[in-house]
């Protein structure tokens, strides 16, 4: 892929997550493989979460959210996101189940994109605790450019109850 580094350097906010496999070392892998990107520059990130599985019956997830610093389009950062999951052997067998690797683009700067193969804000952020408690931990002021609300008070409207802090062994 050709990268086209923007000399303007902006914010995204990612979540990652795994079931499936060594799902520890699959995120700190993940995130070191997105630090060692070309214009991509990981600022800081949220502890992992071990969290009750949203959709078909599987395993438990570890979630946890990252903002960078980008000097990419948003496309290229998703394509990029989505060669991460290939090289982490990606399996996904169905919908919303189990996988070892999954990264989402929840926001970019204060963009809104509503395309077909990219929207930004993530159309499930504001529904997903597994995704707002990470990122509170993270970017509690950054505003969800679509409701014009805080990450810190959209948690305030999901049930955190399958979403627990996870210290590895
Ligand atoms: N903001 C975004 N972040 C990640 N993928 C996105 C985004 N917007 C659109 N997509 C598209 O969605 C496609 C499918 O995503 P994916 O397979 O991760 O869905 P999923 O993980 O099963 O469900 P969910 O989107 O609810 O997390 C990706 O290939 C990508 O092209
Ligand atoms: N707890 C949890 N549940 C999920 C997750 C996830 O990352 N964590 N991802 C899904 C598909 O994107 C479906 N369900």
């Amino acid at each position: 892929m050709n990268i086209y580094l923007s000399t303007e350097v902006k914010q995204a906010a990612i979540a990652l997550g795994s079931n499936l496999g060594d799902s520890y070392n699959t995120l700190e892998s993940a995130l070191t493989a997105l630090n060692h990107t070309l214009g991509i520059n990981v600022l800081s990130r949220s502890h992992w979460y071990k969290t009750s599985p949203i959709g078909p019956t599987q395993p438990d997830y570890l979630n946890g959210c990252a903002i960078l610093e980008i000097q990419l389009s948003p496309q290229l950062l998703l394509e990029t996101l989505l060669e991460i999951e290939q090289k982490f052997g990606r399996i996904r067998l169905e919908r919303w189940g189990p996988r070892t690797l999954d990264l989402d683009l929840l926001l970019y700067d204060n963009l809104i994109i509503e395309t077909p193969a990219l929207q930004i804000p993530h159309p499930r952020l504001t529904e997903r605790a597994f995704v707002l408690v990470p990122l509170a931990e993270i970017a509690p002021t950054w505003i969800e450019p679509i409701r014009g609300k805080a990450i810190a008070e959209l948690l305030k409207d999901v049930d955190c109850s399958g979403v627990n802090l996870y210290s590895p062994a």
